[in-house]
């Protein structure tokens, strides 16, 4: 059996082998999409070990992210993220203020008072007509040896990362016991998906002290299909349990945390759950070196936002109601829905 991630307050997130699912015996491809559709129904987050992404392409993603937030502020900015319906580019620390409040004038007046500390790089698949990424220029990258192959890099990774996403779409399907493993491929084909880049700054620890309520993220659900999140080894992510508390969901070297968001959780009639999270200051480590200095150094880390193809109307999946009586949505096309919640977010 597979074991626990995180096993606190009846929060149990699992940590499941994905080779299992990928290269095993039928059974064990079976009993591992079992584990998986578990996972999402009871926590909303499961760990996944040995990815059929190599190390190294994770390892090289989290160092050109720190050589891109190493670029002066006014680069950064020039790059800045323009609309919800691009849904790319730089936002600056404050920008954006995850939350599940919904009117602009809520979160405005939320984000006025305490600030998210972060910044983050929204990449979107590099051929959408209209909408261009907003990547670096050929000079800035040529100047900046660091910067060379940012672009590419960053392709490259969405491409593995769109392949992941449909694979564990895969898994769901075989969870479910769908009549065939590839019922959503057509559903995530356009690889409408969103790589954000994170870097929450370092930051005083007094930051945390005077200003209660302070986070590095704010408490939030995810909006599509799934997220797909590698953290480095700082901590401070946290899920909430089913008594409210928030848990810590400590790093594990090598793998990555995979939690359903809002749409598939509208998708699946509700039996998958989408769990709120956040991102709070790093644990205290009891006479670790870091307690002793002013700052929390800097958290890095790479969330990819898998989406339902935009064009594609998103009603209940077979096999989540019996008549038509249970389901609990409408049909939404899905593109439409995440507009709808990105507006709300940004200034
Ligand atoms: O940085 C993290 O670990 C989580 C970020 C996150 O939840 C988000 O961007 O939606
Ligand atoms: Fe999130």
């Amino acid at each position: 059996m597979e074991k626990a991630a995180v096993q606190e307050d009846g929060l149990l997130i699992p940590l499941i082998d994905f080779s299992k699912f990928l290269n095993g015996s039928p059974t064990q491809k079976v009993e591992t999409a079992k584990a998986i559709l578990t996972g999402f129904q009871t926590a909303g987050f499961i760990y996944l070990s040995n990815l059929p992404i190599p190390s190294s392409t994770i390892t090289d993603a989290f160092r050109r992210s720190a050589q891109f937030f190493r670029l002066p502020a006014t680069t950064k900015e020039s790059l800045a993220w323009s609309t919800p319906e691009a849904n790319r580019g730089y936002s600056s620390p404050g920008r954006e203020k995850v939350t599940n409040l919904t009117t602009t004038a809520d979160v405005s007046a939320l984000r006025t008072s305490i600030p998210d500390i972060k910044e983050s790089l929204e990449i979107g698949r590099d051929d959408e007509p209209g909408h261009p990424n907003h990547w670096p220029s050929e000079e800035e990258a040529e100047a900046d040896n660091e910067l060379a192959g940012f672009r590419q890099a960053m392709t490259s990774f969405f491409a593995d990362l769109a392949g992941l996403h449909q694979s564990v779409m895969r898994a769901i399907a075989v969870g479910m016991n769908l009549p065939s493993e590839t019922h959503f491929d057509r559903f995530v084909d356009d690889r409408d998906n969103t790589l954000r880049l994170l870097h929450y700054p370092a930051v005083r620890r007094d930051v945390f002290a005077i200003n209660p309520g302070q986070v590095r993220a704010g408490e939030h659900t995810d909006y599509g299909s799934i997220t797909l999140l590698f953290q480095d080894q700082r901590g401070g992510l946290q899920v909430q349990s089913p008594s409210g508390a928030f848990v810590d969901a400590t790093p594990i070297e090598g793998t990555c945390v995979v939690n359903a968001g809002d749409l598939l959780a509208r998708w699946s009639n509700d039996t998958i759950r989408s769990t709120v999270h956040r991102v709070v200051e790093p644990p205290r480590r009891e006479g670790g070196e870091e307690e002793a200095g002013e700052t929390y150094p800097a958290r890095y880390s790479i969330a990819y936002f898998c989406n339902p193809n935009f064009k594609d109307f998103i009603e209940a999946i077979p096999g989540t109601y019996t008549t038509e009586a249970d389901k609990k949505y409408e049909g939404i096309y899905s593109g439409e829905y995440l507009v709808q919640r990105l507006k709300a977010t940004y200034a």
